[in-house]
């Protein structure tokens, strides 16, 4: 069985293609890396990925620019990873006077991700690292059958990353990431894409790839 299908399909913006004929599956239980130099179509096939996936199953998205609403607090922002739970009146008064559970809800998925003290702060008036943080609680909020994450520990130092991947594992069943650490990648991925030039060089097991398998994605 398998969660999204891609068959020689081309993705690309307008005319120019950026994968060609690119065929890729996701199975549930799998956490999929996507590996590859800047530009090499990590977003691109991540989102193709998504917007198949989006329409059967629930998806949490943490997308590379974060999508928050700068003037908005961390608790509120958080809470828009459910909006399509609930109805327009229910977000709507929700949005004015946030109801005690979903506040209570909200503070410890912010604990997990070490911003309690930031649950009413702007989030114009946070650091690169909170912002992410943020995106990531709105994600663990939100839960579903599918983790769908764009670069998301880039801004947090290494240890904070670590335990934010360690987290993702025990929310999700199945994800499929982009990292740039190669490190972090092998921590938790079941299997690893590399993406090169227009295409997958490689598409296996985690610990079947090799270092020098990883180090060819990224030779110029
Ligand atoms: N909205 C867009 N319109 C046109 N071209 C785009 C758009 N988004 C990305 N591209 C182009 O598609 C190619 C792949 O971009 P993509 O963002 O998928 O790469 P990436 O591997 O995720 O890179 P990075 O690691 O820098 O995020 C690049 O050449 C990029 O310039």
């Amino acid at each position: 069985m398998t969660l999204a299908v891609l068959q020689r399909e081309t993705l690309g913006y307008g005319r120019t293609a950026v994968l060609p004929e690119v065929s890729f599956a996701l199975a549930p239980g799998e956490r999929v890396v996507l590996l590859g130099r800047s530009g090499a179509g990590k977003s691109t096939l991540l989102n193709a990925v998504h917007d198949r996936l989006a329409v059967s199953h629930r998806v949490a998205l943490v997308p590379q620019d974060h999508a928050l609403v700068p003037q908005l607090s961390v608790l509120r922002n958080v809470l828009m990873g459910r909006l399509d739970d609930h109805g327009a009146f229910y977000n709507l008064s929700n949005l004015l006077r946030v109801r005690a559970a979903d506040r209570s809800g909200v503070a410890e998925v912010l604990a997990e991700v070490g911003l309690t003290d930031e649950i009413d702060r702007p989030v114009h008036a946070l650091s690169g690292g909170q912002k992410q943080r943020v995106a990531l609680a709105r994600a663990w909020w939100r839960g579903g059958a599918v983790l769908i994450g764009d670069e998301p520990v880039s801004a947090v130092d290494e240890t904070q990353a670590a335990a934010l991947l360690d987290q993702a594992r025990a929310r999700f069943e199945t994800a499929l990431l982009a990292l740039h650490d190669v490190g972090l990648a092998r921590r938790i991925a079941t299997r690893l894409v590399g993406l090169r030039r227009g295409g997958i060089l490689f598409d296996a097991p985690a610990d079947t790839v090799g270092d020098a398998e990883i180090a060819a994605l990224y030779a110029r």
